[in-house]
């Protein structure tokens, strides 16, 4: 949350003529509501059956750029499905950087109770583990222009 996926996926696409999936823009458009509702009315586990149905799903796709929720990696089989059909790029920010850019923002329901430093340090300790087991490429973000970290994984993943 808050490292920039959504903001560099499209970039990305912009820079590569790619065609780009935000999983929680599609899953959006799929459920006709947005994610905090879905978290209020169905739950989080209900959520996160939608992005494994999602991934499963989007192998047919080519050519795309997906940007995943924060959770995602945090299910094997969604990782596994990953793997299948791309590169795994893991944004990363400290805690700081990371409060800053979602501060204002009211639609990631899992830090909406809990904005601060200290609960986004505990959940990155926490969630760390599995981004780094998924990540086939790390890229730190923290201070970095939008189009620079965009430059820096073309670069790093060779497909420019
Ligand atoms: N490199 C960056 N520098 C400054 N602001 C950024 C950067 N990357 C993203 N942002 C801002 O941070 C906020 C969260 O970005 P977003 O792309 O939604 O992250 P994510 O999809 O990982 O949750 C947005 O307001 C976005 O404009
Ligand atoms: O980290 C998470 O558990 C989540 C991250 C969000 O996406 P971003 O990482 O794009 O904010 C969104 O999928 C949902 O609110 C849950
Ligand atoms: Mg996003």
């Amino acid at each position: 949350m808050g490292t920039g996926k959504t903001t560099i996926s499209e970039e990305l696409c912009r820079m590569t003529g790619r065609k780009l999936l935000d999983m929680d823009k599609e899953i959006e458009k799929r459920e006709k509501r947005k994610i905090p509702e879905i978290f209020d009315t169905d739950g989080e586990e209900y959520f996160r059956n939608l992005e494994t149905d999602f991934l499963r799903e989007m192998q047919k796709e080519e050519d795309v750029i997906v940007s995943c929720g924060g959770g995602v990696p945090l299910r094997q089989e969604n990782v596994e499905e990953m793997t299948k059909s791309g590169t795994i790029v893991l944004l990363s920010a400290s805690p700081e950087t990371i409060f800053e850019r979602v501060r204002d923002s009211h639609d990631r329901p899992i830090l909406e109770k809990n904005k601060s430093v200290s609960y986004i340090e505990e959940l990155l300790e926490r969630r760390r583990p599995w981004y780094e087991k998924a990540a086939d490429v790390e890229i730190v973000t923290d201070g970095k222009e939008i189009f620079n970290i965009a430059r820096e994984i073309l670069e790093k993943c060779s497909c420019q």
